[in-house]
């Protein structure tokens, strides 16, 4: 692959620390409970717990508030049991557990989900959609609804997992939204990059193709997860290439969905006061896509093979604090 800091000025590595400094919350005693954000993670569903979870603590782990999870009845006593930190609401329905039922109970049932999330929405700082959200039709259709409300309210929402699953196949769902991050693996954004642009994914010209798509889905955020990770809103794109760790457990992208809602909420607090002036979503990739490759760089030292997403967790703080010290 070309190196994209070569290339002719359109794309080159971020500055990630001085991002981080210059977005991340100041730990204020004047701040009330909320201020440092309120995430939401829609997803956990019957086969994956892990993933809502690691997305939902990391958000915490970096400093955010509150970190709700809306999941799955099934999946809710299980995230409970990983953490008493995480505010977590079983409501989602799979359509196994709704079968033989009438589609007027349905509609009902989905209109009940709807106004329970509802009630919350307005507070939250950001969502993050799909981290184990199963692809259930049913439940599907229901997210879409909720994905839907998410952006009447102007909440932002970063999207991954099976939430690009979704959107792959509804892409009026974030098209023109300029909150909506996406968020996409090696396999999600091969299936992104066939269905919106119809062809395929050419490494030599990475940069270029990213933002065309960015572009194409109406100027939404997308952070390419990679050897290196590439951002692009449509206008700009930039690059992390801070190593990491070897290690490929699974759950990392997980980490990244719940970093980046956290640094783009504060991102967007910040508002016109950070020096650089870029995209508030911008600026929340890079910044988590920076902390993830850092802590796991560090948990690599330390844990060599036996590394696991949840050693990469308990390295966020001390990241963190390399770069920005609480006091
Ligand atoms: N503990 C938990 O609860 C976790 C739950 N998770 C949740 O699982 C759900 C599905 O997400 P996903 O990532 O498994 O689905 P998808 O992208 O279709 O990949 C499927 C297959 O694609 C391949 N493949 C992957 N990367 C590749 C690469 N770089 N280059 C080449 N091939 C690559 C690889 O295929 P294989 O090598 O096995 O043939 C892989 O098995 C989603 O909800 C997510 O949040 C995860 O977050 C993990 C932790
Ligand atoms: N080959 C690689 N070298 C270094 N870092 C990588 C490599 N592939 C991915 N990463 C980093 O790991 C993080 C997670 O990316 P990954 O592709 O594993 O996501 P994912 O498949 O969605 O993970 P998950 O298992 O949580 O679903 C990203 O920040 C990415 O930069
Ligand atoms: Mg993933």
């Amino acid at each position: 692959m070309q190196d994209i800091r070569s290339m002719s000025g359109t794309t080159f590595e971020a500055d990630a620390e001085n991002v981080m400094r210059e977005i991340t919350s100041v730990l204020d005693p004047s701040k009330h409970k909320g201020q440092a954000g309120k995430i939401a993670v829609i997803g956990g569903c019957r086969e994956y717990t892990g993933a809502p979870y690691f997305a939902a603590i990391s958000a915490l782990k970096i400093g955010a508030d509150l970190s709700h999870v809306f999941c799955t009845k099934d999946a809710a006593p299980v995230i409970k049991s990983y953490s008493p930190e995480l505010i977590v609401h079983p409501i989602l329905e799979e359509s196994y557990n709704i079968s033989g039922l009438e589609d007027e109970e349905r509609r009902c049932i989905s209109s009940k989900i709807l106004a329970e999330v509802d009630k919350w929405m307005e507070r939250f700082d950001c969502l993050v959609v799909g981290p184990g959200l199963g692809r259930d039709p049913y439940l599907l259709e229901c997210v879409s609804e909720i994905m839907k409300h998410a952006r009447q309210s102007n909440v932002p929402i970063v999207i991954d997992g099976d939430g690009l699953f979704l959107v792959t196949n509804s892409i009026a769902l974030v098209s023109g939204y300029p909150l909506a991050v996406l968020t996409p693996n090696v396999n999600e954004y091969k299936r992104l990059v066939q269905k919106v642009l119809n062809c395929e994914v050419n490494d030599r010209d990475a940069p270029e193709l990213l933002q065309s798509l960015a572009k194409q889905i109406g100027g939404v955020t997308i952070l390419q997860k990679g050897k290196s990770d590439l951002i692009s809103d449509g206008e700009i794109a930039k690059s992390v290439s801070i190593y990491g760790s070897p290690r490929r457990c699974g759950g990392q992208g997980d980490i990244l969905s719940g970093s980046v809602a956290v640094f783009l909420s504060w991102a967007r607090a910040k508002g016109k006061a950070t020096t650089s002036q870029m995209n508030p979503t911008v600026l929340g990739c890079i910044a988590g896509s920076a902390l993830l490759r850092k802590a796991a760089s560090l948990a690599f030292k330390d844990k060599k093979r036996s590394t696991l997403t949840t050693d990469i967790i308990e390295c966020l703080g001390r990241s963190l604090e390399d770069i920005c010290p609480a006091c």
